[in-house]
């Protein structure tokens, strides 16, 4: 792709542009000071009626929030400009801004707003009423130069000027600039189908195909941004979610969302998804793929079952042995069981059937006439004994023992920790393990046992009862002392007694508990985060592929309402237990109504990788075909075959001269999982600044890692070491090295001490048409 006569950059117009973008600094300013003076005098704002107060602090909130708004945009607050045919001229920003006069036209559109869209969507086919568009590049606050098309289609043939790509200076920049280690927004060059996906619907689930560098991560994004925007008060409330594959990629997009002034959303990965557990340990894909199937539903029911024993039970009270037999227990299980309440709340019913049992054996001993008669106790009697039994803590723990109160990660540890429940419970074998670490497929059966378990919340509530309690207490004592030093602390601050008269004169402890106690000023996605059963106003999934059945069963629980984004590429698949047809995936839970769109064109990686990348893809499967690269890069992709005992010294050199080819840029050395702690010390001992490890640090300019790791990811440069093993490693080991050799923005180098997979054979005699 080249730039153009049709797609001019033009020097003369920068100052004349400098002197809209000072103008919109001006304004930005001007609202900022607004807000904060807004803000401030919310925040000073004291008593009311709960309704009042509660307006306030939304009040507050608001103008928070556009604070933090306007301050994320300060860098490229501005980009771009639309001559209309009306003729009018529109200015399109990170943010909208008004005229100081309301009634006038904005100064800056935002990206999202429908006036904004022919930015994205006009081509000289069809300009939509636009006829010059212009990408305005800025630095801080200063315009660093212009770039124009003009959508007449006659001068856009007369260029040859490619159709399917707007804003093709600026795109270009944008994909030859060398990578940060953060992913970059795209606002300023999102392409037209691309654009489509954004401004999809929110209802529903929209599933997005697209081989690597089609920008999917980069569309998600977009998308939750637009959503926002568009649906802002019922997706604050209720929250959206990003899902990735893992921490690194986290932080890799953490930079996305904040540049388009959009912070309430939730990233996490499914390791993350379960409150109280950090899921990172690491395991066989063997057994996390056991862990993913939706089998598992059924063997952790079995589970649960196999926790509610029966044995005759036997308790002493008073001195006394009194013994329940099993046929008993067996009884009451099963009038427990058949309340069809999960387990924890089946539990009181189940007590309550063992103290009556019990209570008829203490009846028996204590009411027997001796004569014959009947029973001397009567139903009061018996009441107050089962009372008592009911509190008795042995009994409670004679219970416990046939039907114990379970947390979800006690049922896991203990199914995974005896070889003769998994038995029971009908469980492959191979999950046996001794030590307590979660790994991210254990995440999924946490939740799903939650749902078995249910969760005993009384005494929870008992406890947020006895806080309100000690909360009023301690209102009283602030009351008091604020009554005591009234007299002397505030005697010349006329306005701060006043306010100190008003609470001590006015205000009854409990209100005044209730005014000042913390109100719940976390997010939507903050609250989400600490509560396993929240339902999200919409969820996007990143590198959706690698989820396993059970994920999505915990997925679907977490968004009733199937508002979902869910991109991926099914030729990328690595997971056993991944995906590899989306219609497998959501028929269980939506049938057909789900919509399926894919995007086309591969953005990151060059024409020269991706004839490498086309023969993994065909092997992967033919049917598959994969996006065109929308540039080259000028380099040949390179492979050397190198002596097993030189491999490291071979990676070292290899990796010191593609440092220095990238610049500024990164390199990316990604190895088979095995090989990472191998080369990890001849390469950081050699080079400065290596990143490696469980969470490389990205902005290293080189970090070491496996495939897995790389996910999702790109460099400068990527150096590819014994692809062979990669391809061996695993069933789904082409899928990997497809993965592998997609991550390079611009170089490809591999080094190899077997002989190169066949998929990879391009490599060794260069195609005719690169060597050219
Ligand atoms: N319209 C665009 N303008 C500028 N850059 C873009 C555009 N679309 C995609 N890119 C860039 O292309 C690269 C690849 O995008 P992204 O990571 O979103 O692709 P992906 O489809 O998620 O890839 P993969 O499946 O391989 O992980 C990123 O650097 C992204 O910023």
């Amino acid at each position: 792709m080249s730039s153009s006569a049709h797609d001019t950059q033009r020097t003369d117009d920068i100052g004349p542009e400098q002197e809209y973008l000072d103008l919109l600094y001006g304004r930005l300013a001007a609202e900022r000071a607004q807000a904060q003076d807004r803000l401030a005098a919310s925040l000073r704002e004291t008593g009311g009626t709960p309704q009042q107060r509660s307006q306030r602090e939304s009040a507050s909130s608001l103008y928070a929030d556009r604070l933090a708004q306007l301050d994320a945009v300060s860098e490229g607050l501005l980009f771009g400009r639309l001559d209309l045919s009306e003729p009018a001229t529109r200015y399109i920003g990170r943010i909208g801004l008004l005229a100081e006069d309301r009634d006038a036209d904005p100064l800056l559109v935002d990206w999202r707003a429908p006036a904004a869209r022919a930015f994205y969507l006009a081509t000289a086919a069809s300009p939509q009423g636009v006829r010059r568009r212009r990408h305005i590049r800025t630095h801080g606050r200063r315009v660093t130069g212009v770039d124009d098309e003009v959508l007449d289609l006659g001068a856009a043939r007369a260029s040859g000027a490619r159709e399917d790509v707007t804003g093709e200076a600026a795109l270009l920049a944008a994909l030859t600039a060398a990578r940060t280690g953060r992913m970059r927004d795209i606002v300023e060059t999102i392409q037209a189908e691309q654009d489509e996906v954004i401004r999809s619907p929110l209802a529903g689930v929209l599933v997005v195909q697209g081989g690597p560098g089609t920008g999917k991560t980069a569309v998600a994004l977009h998308r939750a941004a637009y959503l926002l925007y568009t649906h802002r008060a019922q997706l604050t409330r209720h929250g959206v979610l990003v899902l990735g594959p893992n921490d690194t990629f986290l932080r890799y997009i953490s930079q996305v969302l904040p540049s388009l002034a959009e912070t309430g959303v939730l990233l996490s990965t499914l390791g993350g998804l379960f409150p109280g557990v950090t899921a990172r340990a690491s395991e066989p894909d063997t057994v996390a793929e056991i862990k993913g199937r939706l089998a598992m539903t059924g063997v952790l029911a079995a589970a649960v079952r196999d926790r509610q024993r029966v044995a005759d039970l036997a308790v002493e009270v008073d001195g006394y042995e009194l013994r329940v037999p099993a046929e008993r227990v067996a009884a009451a299980r099963e009038v427990a069981r058949r309340t069809g309440r999960p387990h924890n709340l089946a539990r009181p019913v189940f007590l309550t059937e063992v103290v009556h049992a019990l209570s008829e054996v203490v009846a028996e001993r204590i009411g027997a006439d001796p004569l014959g008669g009947e029973n001397l106790l009567d139903e009061a009697d018996l009441a107050e004994i089962r009372r008592e039994l009911r509190d008795d803590p042995v009994v409670v723990a004679a219970a416990d023992e046939l039907w114990p109160e379970l947390t979800p990660q006690e049922l896991l540890s203990g199914l995974y920790g005896a070889p003769e429940r998994l038995a029971a419970a009908g469980a492959d074998p191979a999950l046996y393990r001794a030590d307590d670490a979660w790994s991210p497929a254990d995440v999924p059966l946490l939740d799903e046992a939650a749902e078995l378990l249910g969760e005993d919340t009384s005494a929870a509530e008992a406890e947020a009862e006895r806080r309100r309690r000690q909360d009023i207490e301690y209102a009283e004592g602030v009351l008091e002392i604020a009554a005591g030093s009234r007299s002397y602390e505030f005697e010349d601050e006329g306005e701060e007694r006043d306010e100190q008269l008003h609470a001590t004169d006015l205000v009854s402890a409990s209100r005044f508990a209730e005014r000042h106690a913390l109100a719940d000023r976390r997010t939507a996605a903050e609250r989400a985060a600490a509560d396993r059963t929240w339902a999200f106003g919409h969820v996007i999934v990143d590198e959706a592929q690698e989820l396993s059945p059970m994920a999505w069963r915990l997925l679907m629980r977490r968004c009733p309402s199937r508002s979902m984004t869910v991109v991926g590429d099914v030729a990328q698949t690595s997971d056993l237990s991944g995906a590899t047809s989306w219609a497998d995936v959501f028929e269980p839970y939506v049938s057909s109504r789900w919509r399926l769109t894919e995007l086309s064109v591969n953005y990151r990686t060059p024409a020269e990788v991706m004839a490498v990348a086309a023969d993994v893809l065909a092997a992967i499967d033919p049917a598959l075909g994969s996006a065109p690269a929308v540039r080259s890069a000028g380099v040949d992709p390179w492979a050397r075959r190198v002596a097993g005992p030189d491999l490291a010294a071979e990676v070292v050199a290899a990796a010191r001269a593609e440092a220095a080819a990238i610049g500024a840029g990164r390199l990316g050395v990604v190895v088979p999982a095995a090989l990472v702690d191998e080369l990890a010390p001849a390469l950081t001992a050699a080079l400065p600044g290596v990143a490696v490890g469980e969470q490389p640090d990205l902005l290293n300019r080189v970090v070491l890692l496996s495939v897995k790791q790389a996910k999702g990811l790109e460099f400068d440069a990527v150096l590819l070491v014994e692809p062979d093993r990669i391809v061996a490693d695993s069933p789904r080991g082409l899928s990997d090295l497809y993965v592998a050799v997609t991550r390079t923005t611009n170089r490809l180098g591999v080094l190899h001490t077997a002989a190169l997979p066949k998929e990879l054979s391009a490599l060794e005699t260069p195609a005719p048409a690169l060597s050219a």
